[in-house]
C-alpha cells in the first residue's frame, strides 16, 4: 500500500474578469500521485505545471479560495483538513521553495524544536544542528537573517527532529549553489534509507536521475508519466509519453533541443489530450479527450500512442 496516494485531484481558482463575471482557472486536473514508504518520486515540468500546488494540496496550505476535487490517502486514511493539521510540521515534513513557509517572528532553534518538549529536546536539537553543520550562533538567528543553504539544513533539520515520514522538497528554480544541492540530495537519501518517503520537486533533471527511484513528469497541471529512473536513458526510446521524450532529448547533455510552443494555460485548455497542440503524432482521437492514464511497464502513462 503506498504511503501517500493522491487520486484524480483538481484544483481550480476563480479568476475575476471585468465586472462581475469570473473564469475557472483549473491549475491541476485529475492527477494521480502515489509514493511508498522509503521511495524517492522526483517531480519534473516546465514552471508553471503544478508541482508546488500538488506539495500544497498533500500539506493542506492552499489558498484559501483554491476549489479542490479527488482524494487524498496517508497511509491507508483520508488525508482530511484536520489530519493535516495534526501532521504537519510533524509526520508531514516540508523542505519549501522559499523560506518564507518558516516563521518570520520565531528564532531558528524554538522553529526547529517545534511540537517537542522537555529537557531532551534541547539536547535532540543541538545534536542534529552539528549534524548538520549549523553552528551555535545559528540558533538565535530570525529566519530572514539565513542564507538559502543554512535555511534549508534548518528545514531539513526539522524533519529529523520530527521524525518526517513524507517529505516534501521544493527546489527553487536552477541557480542554487550545487555543494547546497549535494548536500539535500545526500540528506534525502538518508531520509530515505531509513524508510521516509521524499517528494522532491525540481527543475533539474540530472541531479532527480542521481536520488530518485522514480520520475513523475507534469504537463500543464496532470501527470503524463511516472517512469523507473532507468528509463532515463540514450534518447529517451524507454520512456512512453512524447513530452517526456521531448523533456529528456531537450537537455543540454542530449540533443539540447527546445520543444517548440508553449504549455497551455489554465483557461485555455484544449479539450483533448493537454500536449496535443505541440505533439507530432496527434490524431483526431487525441484532440476529442483527455487520456486516461495507464499501466505500461512498471510505469505510467497518459497517451493513446505510448508503446
Ligand atoms: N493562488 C493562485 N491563484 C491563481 N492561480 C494560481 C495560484 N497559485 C498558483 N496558481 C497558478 O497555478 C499554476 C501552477 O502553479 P505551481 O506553483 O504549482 O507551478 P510549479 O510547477 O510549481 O512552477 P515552478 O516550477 O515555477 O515552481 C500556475 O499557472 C500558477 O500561476
Ligand atoms: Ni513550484
Amino acid at each position: 500500500m503506498p504511503l501517500v496516494e493522491v487520486d484524480d485531484l483538481s484544483v481550480s481558482f476563480k479568476q475575476y474578469t471585468k465586472g462581475f463575471k469570473h473564469k475557472e482557472v483549473k491549475v491541476i486536473h485529475n492527477l494521480s500521485f502515489s509514493i511508498n514508504a522509503g521511495e524517492i518520486v522526483a517531480v519534473v515540468g516546465s514552471s508553471g505545471s503544478g508541482k508546488s500546488l500538488l506539495a500544497h494540496a498533500i500539506l493542506g496550505i492552499l489558498p484559501r479560495n483554491a476549489n479542490v476535487s479527488g482524494t487524498i490517502h496517508y497511509d491507508g486514511k483520508e488525508l482530511t483538513p484536520s489530519l493535516q493539521e495534526k501532521l504537519r510540521g510533524k509526520e508531514l515534513a516540508f523542505v519549501p521553495q522559499s523560506v518564507n513557509f518558516l516563521n518570520p517572528l520565531m528564532e531558528v532553534e524554538k522553529q526547529v524544536r517545534g511540537a517537542l518538549k522537555g529537557k531532551d529536546s534541547f539536547k535532540t536539537q543541538k545534536e542534529i544542528f552539528e549534524k548538520y553543520n549549523l553552528s551555535t550562533d545559528v540558533e538565535k538567528l530570525y529566519p530572514f537573517q539565513l542564507s538559502g543553504g543554512m535555511a534549508r539544513r534548518i528545514l531539513v533539520s526539522t524533519a529529523v527532529i520530527n521524525k518526517a515520514k513524507f517529505i516534501i522538497a521544493d527546489e527553487p528554480t536552477p541557480g542554487l549553489d550545487q555543494t547546497v544541492v549535494k548536500e539535500a540530495l545526500s540528506s534525502f537519501k538518508a531520509f530515505a534509507d531509513n524508510g521516509t518517503a521524499v517528494m522532491f520537486i525540481t527543475h533539474d533533471i540530472q541531479s532527480a536521475l542521481s536520488v530518485a527511484d522514480k520520475i513523475a513528469v507534469f504537463y500543464a497541471g496532470t501527470t503524463v508519466e511516472v517512469a523507473p529512473v532507468e528509463d532515463f536513458t540514450g534518447s529517451g526510446e524507454r520512456l512512453r509519453h512524447p513530452y517526456s521524450k521531448a523533456l529528456w532529448r531537450a537537455l543540454p547533455q542530449n540533443e539540447f533541443r527546445p520543444i517548440p510552443g508553449s504549455q497551455p494555460k489554465g483557461d485555455e485548455l484544449p479539450r483533448g489530450c493537454l500536449f496535443a497542440p505541440r505533439c507530432d503524432m496527434t490524431t483526431t482521437e487525441c484532440l476529442e479527450h483527455l487520456p486516461e492514464k495507464r499501466v505500461l511497464r512498471n510505469g505510467m502513462v497518459r497517451c493513446i500512442h505510448a508503446t
